[in-house]
Formats: structure tokens, sequence, C-alpha cells
């Protein structure tokens, strides 16, 4: 059951423990104090508005700024040393706000940058990798173009094959459905309950609140760099202080 999964302590031991992580710049508090645990197997997704701190915090997990104070474990090993570029290995991917594929490289080529290719045999096997992984998130019949001339929609699915495609433990997404329309909002949400199915660990953030619920396990929300609430989804987004200063200016925003 989820609820036991997730909120017993004891279940399992957790895939990434952030232990009061706080990314300042100069005097901007972006992320101030933030400890959670993620356990594997799980779509975790965090709410927060906009400059509450949520790429930040990515930012921070995966090494790309610089912590000011706090730790980082994961699979029990603290990594808060480790450099940016080691991240990956330790089987930590994730995706970007902005789409961030490179245009003068076809989609194969670019899913292929997140694979080892160099020897033969390792160039084989990565694109045998990066053809399974294409066919896995419906890109198949792209792999030759630009992603210039994919849709918006189907450049978000190349960078989801980009980041599975070294079977990560832990997938990291940032706004994976910003810009979508409702069909393929519904269409990506599908995809990751799929990764999930296939045992992928998720850390999703978005601003879509209903689709945060039908997909997450478990929600944190976020506010000034700090934590506010946390728990099953259905709570976090009832909750006064999520409310108040979130899900209320979403409403007077619309
Ligand atoms: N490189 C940086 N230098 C200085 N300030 C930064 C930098 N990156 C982020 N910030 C600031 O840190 C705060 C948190 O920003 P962040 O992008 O993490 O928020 P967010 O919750 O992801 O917002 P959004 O939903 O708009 O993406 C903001 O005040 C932002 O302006």
């Amino acid at each position: 059951m989820t609820t036991d999964q997730t909120t017993d302590r004891n279940a399992s031991p957790a895939l990434l423990e952030l232990d009061d992580v706080a990314v300042h710049f100069g005097g901007v508090k972006a992320v101030d104090g933030v400890s959670f645990e993620l356990r594997e197997g799980l779509i975790y997704g965090i709410l927060g508005a906009n400059g509450s701190g949520k790429s930040t915090l990515l930012g921070a997990m995966t090494r790309l700024n610089p912590l000011t104070r706090g730790r980082l474990q994961f699979d029990g090993h603290a990594y808060e040393n480790v450099p940016p570029h080691r991240v990956a290995h330790l089987g930590v991917s994730r995706t970007f706000q902005t789409v961030r594929l490179i245009d003068d490289r076809t989609v194969l080529d670019n899913i292929l940058l997140g694979l080892d290719t160099a020897d033969r045999a390792k160039r084989k096997h990565a694109r045998a990798r990066a053809e399974a992984v294409m066919e896995r998130v419906g890109i198949t019949d792209l792999a030759r173009m630009r992603p210039s001339e994919l849709s918006y929609g189907m450049q978000r699915r190349a960078e989801i094959a980009r980041a599975i495609v070294g079977t990560p433990r832990l997938l990291l997404l940032d706004e994976p459905t910003a810009g979508m329309n409702t069909d393929e909002r519904d269409e990506i949400s599908d995809l990751l309950r799929s990764l999930k199915d296939e045992g992928y660990t998720q850390l999703l953030v978005e601003h879509d609140v209903a689709m945060m619920v039908s997909v997450c396990d478990y929600l944190f929300a976020m506010n000034f760099g700090k934590l506010i609430a946390q728990g099953l989804p259905h709570d976090v987004v009832q909750d006064q202080g999520v409310r108040e200063s979130y899900l209320g200016r979403q409403a007077s925003d619309a």
C-alpha cells in the first residue's frame, strides 16, 4: 500500500536523503534547511509558488547548485562532495524546466549522449538501449529528426528518454508537462506511471496540481526555500499553509 511505504519510515531504507540542505545565492535563501527522504519505487512531487526554490533544490540534488550547508546521501552514501558530472554515475538523472536538447544532432544522438560509446561493443549496446528507450517513450519514428523539427511534447519525451537511457535509480523531472495541452499532459502522466511500474523512482516538480495529485504517491510543498508540508497528496493540497501560500495564489491568478 502506498500509505505504508510512504509514511512508515521503517518500510525500506531511503534511496535519497537530504539533511538540512541550503542553497543561498548571496542574500537569496533559495533553499533553506530542507530535509526529507525518498524511498525506492514511488513517485514524489514538489509543489510551490514561482521562486519557492523547487528547481534550485533539484540542482542541489544533482550537485549543479553548490550547497551552502547540508548533507546528501544516495543509497546510504554521502555525496555532497561528488562533482556534478559524477552524479549521473550514482544513478541520479534529471530533466530541465526548459528543453535542453542539442539541435545540431539527431534525436537518437541526443539520447546516446547519456551513454558510454567509447568503443564498438559499447556503441552497439548503447544504440540498442537508446532504441528500446525511444520505443518506450513513443518517439521511435523521430530518431533521425533534429529536435527543432519535433513538437514541444515530443521534445519533452525525447528529454525523458535521454534521462532514462542510463537506467537511473532516481529520475528528477522539472516541469515535464509545462506548455503542454491537456491530452499531452495525460499522456505524460500515463508515461510516468508506467515508468514507476518499471521501478523508476521519480521526483517531479510541477504546477499542475490535479496532475500531481493523480500521479504522485507523496507530496512536498515549499515556500520561500523551506518545506511547509508533506504527506499524501490529498492531505497536502488541503493543508492550510499550502492553500494560502500557493493554491490560493493559483486560483487568483487564473
Ligand atoms: N543562479 C541564481 N542566482 C541568483 N538567484 C537565483 C539563482 N537561481 C535561482 N535564484 C533565485 O532563487 C529563488 C528560487 O528559485 P527557483 O528557480 O529554485 O524557484 P522555483 O520554485 O523553481 O520557481 P519556478 O516555479 O518559477 O520555476 C528565486 O528567488 C530565484 O530568483
